[in-house]
């Protein structure tokens, strides 16, 4: 198993030695006889966007889930902050696939939803709701209700539920797997800007070998079942030149490729 950078990467100094915000230690699970993770270890560098990629059903979405504390590890722990998980808490929020939306509920509520779970006043999570809804691009569809909604509208508001509860890890599965190509990209500039200014640390599933490089700071890649990490790669050389030019970078280019000649393997 390698679990160290890919050799010629520029790695930024104070990114890499930042400090883990979630660590998984020999993490594995068992569904039955199905074998879905094994021994798995994984850093989740504090502020930074790490993406699980892997073949399908190698367990991604069990590891986020077991981060998450909605699933227990049949042996392994992982620790947020330094402290072991032994179910859901403040301090993560999940952004699931299927937005979860309530759907009797307008935007607003459903924005300030993980805020009235907690307790939190009307008019005080209202105006954190908004805050957010506004920062995520949807201002003036407060008193919209999902149906009314595009699907990349109603993604936009489970991303803003997960900021508004101020997790400092958001746990993001295959979110902008529903929407179209041009939402897609839109929505992967916007979360490179949330990275940048939110200070989380996020936590991200994704099938696209090019939305792991465009938006990661470290890709773990995944074997395939039971699954552990065949491979950490940090991306760096390309995130300080524009969302526009990233595309066409000769690191982000060269890193698809090596991600793709290590993925291929799985899928022939
Ligand atoms: N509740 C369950 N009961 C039995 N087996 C399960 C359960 N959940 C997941 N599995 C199995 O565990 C393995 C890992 O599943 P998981 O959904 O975590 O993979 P994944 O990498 O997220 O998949 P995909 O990329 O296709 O979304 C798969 O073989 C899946 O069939």
């Amino acid at each position: 198993m390698a679990t160290s950078p890919i050799k010629g990467n520029v790695v930024h100094p104070a990114k890499f030695n930042a400090e883990n915000a979630v660590s998984a230690r020999r993490i594995s699970k068992n569904y039955g006889a199905v074998e879905a993770l094994k021994n798995l270890s994984l850093d989740f560098p504090k502020g930074q966007l790490t993406s699980l990629l892997g073949p399908s059903g190698c367990g991604k979405t069990t590891l986020l889930k077991i981060i998450a504390g909605l699933l227990d590890p049949t042996s392994g722990e992982v620790e947020v902050n330094g402290r072991a998980v032994t179910g859901p808490g403040p301090d993560r929020a999940f952004v699931f696939q299927d937005f979860a939306l309530l759907p009797w509920a307008n935007v607003i509520r459903n924005v300030a939803f993980g805020l009235e779970l907690r307790g939190v006043a009307q008019s005080e999570r209202e105006d954190i709701a908004a805050r957010y809804i506004r920062q995520v691009g949807l201002a003036g569809f407060e008193k919209s209700y999902p149906h009314e909604l595009s699907g990349g509208m109603r993604q936009r508001v489970g991303l803003a539920r997960a900021l508004s509860v101020d997790a400092q890890v958001l746990l993001m599965d295959e979110p902008f797997s529903a929407v179209d190509e041009q939402t897609r990209r839109k929505f992967q500039e916007d979360l490179l800007g949330l990275v940048a200014n939110e200070n989380k640390t996020f936590i991200f599933v994704t099938h696209s070998i090019e939305e792991a490089v465009y938006v990661s700071d470290q890709i773990a890649l995944l074997l395939p079942r039971p699954s552990r990490v065949h491979e950490i790669i940090r991306p760096s050389g390309f995130r300080d030149k524009g969302v526009d030019n990233i595309r066409r970078d000769p690191e982000y280019l060269d890193i698809v490729d090596r991600i793709w000649a290590s993925l291929r393997s799985y899928v022939e």
